[in-house]
């Protein structure tokens, strides 16, 4: 999953290590050049005042002969003390170096433009990709290196703060806002054709069950022949109640049976399935309005394939603005290596995306997790 995205963050983050090591290299070297100077004028300074004092000690000696045995082991004493006090100098120089090394602009803008091409080649959304690097840039530009901390980190950290920040908009508790919300709750599916709604409608039917949560199916899509067959099969698969009508009948009147019937069953959530539909279809559109007016769902949560890339961002947006949605279900996350629609459709939208397809099977549904999903594109495994 998302395999060329994470190999590029990688490459991001060599190029700004290697660039910065460099920088840190000159610097400790140009620090010891300078430690060494001073010391060479220290020794300098000390053989000049060592002979002042021989010279005052010969005077001395001349005047007092017992005192001599004493002032030896002195001299020799302050010597072991001043080559001493010049390694501690040159040391602290270099740490002094190496705690100072500042990340500039320049340092970084070969590899964030690298990044933005990156970026943009994994078909994340135009402005989601300025916004990651504006953050990062934010968080980089100006950094201190410190002595112990390798830069990898300091890259690492900028990086996975930006994504997390872009990816993570809307977050909310989905779990907790299903088992708070009164019963039962409606949650309809909407998107383009064969991205999987469906098939999702199945994988969250087991996954409510899982949670101790009741389900029953009900097909809005009464536009396409052989809708009703194909989730009729899920249905009987998971064992759960379709409620359908035929093939030309009303989408709300559906739905608002699947809700009578979960009502006086004392089933949990209704699940409403949806014709497939473009969000410039008028009539379907209406569908969607009129579902809202006739059952008031609890969420309408938007599908699509993360292989779909930018046309799903887009997409997403669409149907946003055509119809509100509450959050968004990316199938085919599996089959999918770019990553971009992960990355951009919450901060485009301003809605979570809330969970991950990743198979055909019922259980190939993982919860979307922004932190886990930074940790993996950043992270060292295969
Ligand atoms: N690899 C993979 N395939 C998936 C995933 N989700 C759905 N599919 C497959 O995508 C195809 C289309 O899925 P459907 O659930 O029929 O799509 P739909 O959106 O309901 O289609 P319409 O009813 O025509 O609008 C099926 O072959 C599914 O098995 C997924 O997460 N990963």
């Amino acid at each position: 999953m998302f395999d060329s995205l994470k190999d590029k963050l990688g490459s991001f983050r060599k190029d700004v290590e290697e660039t910065t090591e460099e920088k840190a290299e000159e610097a400790e070297a140009e620090a010891e050049a300078e430690a060494e100077a001073t010391a060479e004028a220290d020794a300098t300074a000390d053989a000049e005042a060592d002979a002042t004092a021989e010279a005052e000690s010969t005077a001395e000696v001349t005047a007092d002969a017992g005192t001599q045995a004493a002032a030896e082991p002195e001299t020799a004493e302050s010597e072991e003390d001043d080559s001493s006090s010049d390694r501690s100098f040159a040391q602290k120089a270099k740490s002094f170096a190496k705690g100072e090394i500042v990340i500039e602009e320049q340092d970084v803008e070969d590899p964030l433009w690298e990044l933005e091409m990156a970026l943009l080649e994994s078909d994340v959304e135009m402005n989601v990709a300025k916004e990651i690097l504006e953050n990062i840039r934010e968080d980089l530009v100006g950094a201190t290196r410190s002595f112990n901390s390798e830069t990898a980190d300091v890259v690492e950290q900028a990086l996975h703060d930006s994504l997390l920040k872009v990816i993570s908009v809307g977050q909310f508790d989905f779990d907790q806002r299903i088992a708070q919300a009164d019963k039962p709750v409606t949650i309809i599916f909407t998107g383009v054709n064969g991205v999987g709604k469906t098939t999702t409608i199945a994988k969250l039917s087991r996954y409510f069950e899982e949670q101790g949560l009741s389900t029953v199916l009900a097909n809005g899509d009464t536009y396409r022949a052989g809708a009703n067959e194909q989730i009729q099969e899920h249905a009987d698969n998971l064992g759960k109640k379709l409620i359908s009508h035929e093939q030309g009948g009303d989408p709300a009147a559906v739905i608002y049976d699947a809700v009578e019937y979960a009502d006086s069953n004392g089933i949990d959530v209704v699940l409403g399935d949806t014709a497939g539909r473009l969000h410039t279809d008028e009539g379907l559109m209406d569908q969607l309005e009129k579902i809202g007016r006739v059952v008031d769902p609890d969420m309408t949560l938007f599908v699509d394939e993360a292989v779909a890339g930018q046309d799903a961002v887009q997409r997403a947006k669409q149907f946003n603005e055509a119809a509100e949605i509450d959050g968004a279900v990316l199938t085919k996350a599996d089959a999918d290596s770019q990553g971009g629609a992960a990355i951009s459709i919450a901060h485009v939208t301003g809605k979570p995306i809330l969970f991950l397809g990743v198979g055909q099977g019922y259980d190939d549904v993982e919860k979307f997790e922004p932190e886990e999903l930074v940790e993996s594109l950043l992270g060292d495994e295969e």
